[in-house]
């Protein structure tokens, strides 16, 4: 970064993590260089003033969980049109999946990924490298080579599909250990989900769907924790979506293993009722669930059970979404609207703070992926990664607004509070009023 080209930022009236009187932020070179009722005295001439009414100032969060879709469905989303969604969601820094066309099996692929998200200059885009060849489950792949090119890999996974192979998946923890790298696991016996669209139970039953039942989740994440045990490698679980997982990584954590878990907004959120409508937009992998679980899922966060929230932001096209139940594609956009309903369902509830929040949208996901600019303190000093939170601004969505290039957002219509305003990356606004600065 150079960092004489960054401009000077005055953020005034921020209440940093939501707590006490609000202060004026001076960003410079990059960096949080003032924080106080006088930080603004220092500003030179030509420093871009924010006024930011009272607005709620959190570290810039972190995604460790995104599919940009770039190289292969540029139709659906693209490096550039996911950070400017990334930007206005108020992250930072997103982990691209590795389930692209071709996969980011290999150093040429992740290398390119990643070059092209510096190009962009909106978030980091930190590509995800694939565990096995073409997520296919059987072979693994250079992970050494992926993390020693200029995308420097730290986190493998291939998310999509699930490493399904016992023995597969025992090598993979193990070369992971040597590397110190994270493997994320998409936890899916697949013998127990052929054909399955939903979550196994009396909603699926009366609809006529086929059925994916918890068991097939918390099979692989009981699994997958006596492995990292005896392998003494670290393993990480995507989309936790059952009571049954939150119990099994409560028992994994009590015996010292290395564990860690993220769960969706729309996980938190939404229960399987949603599907009484056949509509394809909720449909998703896993699938959501019933209420029991969303509340177990919210308790869990709120805990550290889970550690933190993942977007699993999975754009589709509207021929792929817009059609019979069972031949949509799974999957939901999160990006833009992740922030409101954590909010929503944790800090209006008064069971989070902000700083809370922050946390489990930040902190610990900078901390799983080893991330050492993100997901730091608001202090002088600190590098300028920031999220603005309006925690009044009675936000709709529209899908057909969002920066996303699909629309396929299960939450057309909704109002929520809390609305990311602003968002500081490398001491650079992108994002100011729903709007990307380029
Ligand atoms: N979550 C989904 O339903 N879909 C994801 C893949 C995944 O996360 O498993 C996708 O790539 O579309
Ligand atoms: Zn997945
Ligand atoms: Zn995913």
């Amino acid at each position: 970064m150079n960092t004489s080209e960054t401009p000077t930022l005055l953020l005034q009236k921020v209440r940093p993590y939501g707590e006490g009187d609000p202060v004026d932020v001076l960003v410079r070179g990059g960096l949080i260089a003032a924080i106080g009722p006088d930080a603004g005295t220092d500003a030179p001439a030509d420093a871009e003033i924010h006024d930011l009414d009272g607005a709620v100032l959190l570290p810039g969060f972190v995604d460790l969980h995104t599919h940009l879709r770039e190289p292969g469905r540029e139709d659906t989303e693209t490096i550039a049109t996911g950070s400017a969604a990334a930007a206005l969601g108020g992250y930072t820094a997103v982990f691209a999946m590795a389930n692209t066309q071709p996969p980011q099996d290999n150093q040429t692929v992740t290398d390119s990924v990643w070059r092209i998200g510096r190009e962009v200059g909106l978030c980091d885009v930190h590509p995800v490298g694939a565990v096995t060849l073409g997520l296919k489950g059987e072979q693994l792949t250079e992970m050494g080579q992926m993390a020693d090119g200029a995308a420097k890999v730290r986190v493998f996974s291939d998310d999509g599909m699930c490493v399904y192979d016992p023995l597969v998946m025992r090598r993979a923890l193990e070369y992971s250990a040597g590397l110190g790298v994270l493997i994320a696991q998409h936890a899916e016996e697949p013998r127990l989900t052929k054909g399955a669209v939903a979550h196994e139970g009396p909603t699926a039953a009366r609809l006529g769907l086929t059925g994916w039942p918890r068991s097939a989740e918390e099979s692989i994440v009981a699994r997958d924790a006596i492995l990292a045990r005896d392998a003494g490698a670290r393993v990480h679980i995507c989309h936790a979506s059952t009571t049954g997982t939150v119990e099994l990584l409560r028992w994994a954590k009590d015996q010292g293993i290395s564990i860690t878990a993220e769960v969706t907004p729309h996980h938190l959120l939404l229960d399987d009722s949603r599907l009484e409508s056949y509509d394809g937009v909720y449909r998703v992998n896993p699938p959501l669930r019933e209420t029991h679980d969303t509340l177990a899922l919210r308790e869990a966060l709120v805990s550290g059970v889970i550690d933190c929230v993942a977007t699993d932001h999975a754009p589709h096209a509207a021929q792929d979404k817009c059609c019979e139940f069972a031949a949509a594609r799974p999957g939901m956009l999160g990006l833009e609207t992740a922030l409101p309903i954590v909010a929503a369902l944790l800090v209006e509830t008064g069971d989070m703070t902000w700083r809370d929040l922050a946390r489990v949208m930040s902190v610990r996901p900078a901390e799983i992926a080893g991330l050492s600019d993100q997901g730091r303190p608001i202090s002088v000093g600190e590098p300028a990664n920031l999220a603005v939170v309006d925690p009044d601004s009675s936000w709709t969505v529209i899908g057909e607004d969002l920066a996303s290039l699909s629309a396929n957002t299960p939450y057309e219509g909704m109002t929520f509070a809390a609305r990311v305003v602003g968002t500081v990356y490398q001491g650079r606004m992108t994002s100011r009023d729903g709007k990307v600065i380029a």
